[in-house]
């Protein structure tokens, strides 16, 4: 068996396709959407995917407002950017490129943003939003893991889902968006003080491997016909992305999202979704 491909760049394509014509009905209302980026530093990873962002808002229609700082830049100074786009009136939606460089307070520069504006959905309130259940920006790669399933029919509720990693871009908010009454799936947070990693995999319907560790799940360890996403990314020596899911792994599985190719495109269109999505709020 072979799994069946859950198609990232289709999908954030077809996404991406209707929030075009969105755009064209809130620029018809005088609002231009305008997500602005700050990118600090100068990991090769970040600038690419800070790229991919603002290409993807050329294709749908977006302003792109972006303000790129040194990887030596204090948090003075960071924060400085942060108030400016909180003003910004053309600036609709931004967001802070995460990780920031050793020694800045990443949480300090997600309080400062302006929660309205917070297209990542990460600002505490927004967090606290999705934890009590009320209407809030969605974090963008939980949220395109979801889509994901959903638009390829995976079957989520009730579903025993394992999510290994705990960080705050995916890890932290994706049990929260899982374990929502219109999702209904059983979840468990693996993580690096996970002592039988492989026991809880051999149970799981659906796993989100975004730990960062190469080929964390292995083939023995997945049961066959589970919906597979591979998040982490990390590099070989060439540059070259090599997944959290072992290649072996599509030879098990009954749907596997392709790394590159997978959840990364689907994080760009979410992050547009919340930019049009806050733009069509603000004209009722
Ligand atoms: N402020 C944020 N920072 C980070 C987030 C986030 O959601 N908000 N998530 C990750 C990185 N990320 C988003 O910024 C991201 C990851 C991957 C991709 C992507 O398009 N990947 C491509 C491959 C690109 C390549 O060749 O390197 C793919 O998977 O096909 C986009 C965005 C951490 N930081």
């Amino acid at each position: 068996m072979t799994a069946q491909i859950l198609d990232g760049k289709a999908t954030a394509a077809a996404i991406k396709s209707d929030l075009t014509a969105r755009v064209a009905a809130l620029k018809e209302k005088g609002v231009t959407p305008g997500l602005g980026t700050i990118l600090v530093g100068d990991d090769p990873g970040s600038q690419k995917y800070v790229v991919g962002k603002h290409r993807d808002c050329a294709q749908v229609g977006i302003a792109s407002i972006q303000r790129e700082l040194p990887a030596t830049a204090t948090q003075e100074e960071i924060e400085a950017v942060v108030r400016e786009l909180n003003e910004d009136p053309a600036c609709t939606g931004y967001i802070v490129q995460l990780p920031l460089p050793r020694g800045i307070d990443e949480n300090r520069i997600l309080e400062l943003m302006d929660p309205a504006k917070d297209a990542d959905g990460l600002h505490p309130m927004n967090l606290g939003r999705l934890v009590l259940n009320e209407p809030a920006p969605l974090p963008c790669t939980p949220n395109g893991v979801l889509t994901l399933l959903r638009q390829h029919g995976v079957e989520i509720k009730g579903a025993e889902v394992v999510v290994v990693g705990r960080g705050v871009t995916i890890g932290r908010p994706m049990p929260l968006l899982l374990t929502r009454r219109s999702e209904n799936a059983t979840v468990t947070q693996c993580h690096t003080g996970t002592r039988d990693l492989a026991s809880h995999l051999r149970r799981a319907d659906i796993i989100v491997a975004a730990a960062g560790s190469a080929h964390l799940v292995r083939p023995e360890d997945v049961k066959p016909g589970a919906a597979v996403l591979d998040v982490g990314v990390s590099r070989n020596a060439e540059g070259k992305i090599v997944g959290d899911v072992h290649p072996g792994v599509a030879e098990v599985a009954g749907w596997i999202s392709p790394n590159p190719g997978g959840v990364g495109p689907m994080t760009r269109a979410q992050l547009l979704v919340n930019v049009v999505e806050a733009a069509e709020r603000s004209v009722g």
